[in-house]
């Protein structure tokens, strides 16, 4: 048996680093996906193949409840932690022991570049040894087992990227919890700076700050959690389009500059949100956990004028759409 899952990458449009604290954030999934295909290989080893990663498919060994890695690159093993943790959530869930698995994991999602790559791979992942192995799990659930990955994986985690893979759309998060947000076509631009950033490190980097600093770094937290829900209140509100759009490009810049004041921006990150600003989007701010990665503008009717200012700026513009799905098993071949 072999099953093609693949789950969506995403963009935070408000509120991250702050989620970790607690406090709401909102998340919609693009059209960008990591791809799973999980089979039962007869060597009684797990196998991990991931093609975007640059380094050669690992050999994992297990037996009895152990996994053994057995590679060259120790860097490897680390890098494809994500992964072998979904695996063995699932064979925990499942119960099973002794069958080899090969995952083979093809990805459109940069990695490291705050669009949660991290989620995407766990959640696809799970999602397709699930299948194989029998279990039958809501997306929801999954979301829920990719949030552990997550936990295991970074040591911190919301649990907003895996849940928004997972389900997809557009959701307000807090605490475990999310709804859905009305589905909505969002004029946006993401903008890649090539360089990448790593969430753990990121999240670590805040938490220091926070200890060092509590009675400044909370009030900053405290002001991203209300520009949450003045987002989310926009968002539902009955205002037209023009003004909702208008209103939340504000409020995308305040995030921006909160984001900026904890430590997460680069020089790069804020020269690509400037740009599109001066190139007329409404908003621009940071996605994801910063250090690198991508920014994302708000652009009706003028996603190109800001796409090629974030060329001269340097960056590497993905003009991309809200993905209404999540998790999805893409075949399963007896
Ligand atoms: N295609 C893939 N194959 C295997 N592992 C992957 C893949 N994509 C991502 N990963 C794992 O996810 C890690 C990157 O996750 P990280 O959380 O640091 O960034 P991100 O998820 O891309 O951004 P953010 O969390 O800010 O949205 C990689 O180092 C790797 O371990
Ligand atoms: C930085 C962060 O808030 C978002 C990463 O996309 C981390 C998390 O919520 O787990
Ligand atoms: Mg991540």
């Amino acid at each position: 048996m072999r099953v093609l899952a693949s789950a969506p990458a995403k963009i935070i449009l408000f509120g991250e680093h702050s989620v970790v604290y607690g406090k709401p954030a909102i998340a919609a999934a693009i059209n960008l996906r990591t791809y799973v295909r999980a089979e039962f290989n007869d060597s009684g080893r797990i196998k991990i193949e991931a093609h975007d990663i640059k380094t050669p498919g690992l050999i994992v060994s297990f037996s009895e409840n152990e996994i053994y890695f057995e590679s060259d690159y120790g860097k490897a093993a680390e890098v494809l932690s994500y992964v072998r943790q979904a695996i063995e959530l699932v064979r925990e869930e499942a119960d099973v022991n002794g069958r080899g698995i090969t995952v083979s994991i093809t990805s459109q999602i940069p990695v490291g570049a705050g669009l949660g790559s991290s989620a995407a791979v766990a959640v696809a992942t799970i999602g397709a040894v699930s299948k194989l192995l029998g279990l039958e799990l809501t997306n929801e659930e999954i979301g829920k087992l990719g949030h552990r990955v997550e936990l295991l994986v970074q040591g911190a985690s919301s649990g907003i990227d895996p849940t928004v893979s997972a389900i997809g759309g557009i959701i307000h998060y807090e605490k475990g919890k999310f709804e859905h947000l009305p589905f909505m076509e969002l004029p946006i631009v993401v903008g890649y700076t090539g360089s990448s950033g790593s969430t753990k490190e990121l999240v670590a980097m805040v938490r220091r700050t926070y200890e060092e600093m509590p009675e400044i770094v909370e009030p900053i937290l405290a002001s991203m959690g209300k520009v949450v829900e003045k987002a989310r209140e926009t968002l539902l509100s009955e205002l037209e389009e023009g003004q909702k759009l208008a209103r939340l490009g504000r409020l995308m810049n305040i995030n921006h500059g909160l984001l900026d004041a904890l430590g997460v921006s680069t020089k790069k990150l804020s020269e690509l949100v400037y740009a599109a600003r001066t190139a007329g989007a409404l908003g621009a701010k940071i996605t994801g956990a910063g250090g690198g990665g991508c920014m994302y503008a708000l652009a009706p009717e003028r996603q190109s004028e800001v796409a090629t200012a974030i060329t001269i700026a340097g960056g590497t513009p993905m003009i991309t759409e809200i993905s209404r799905e999540g998790l999805r098993i893409e075949e399963v071949l007896p």
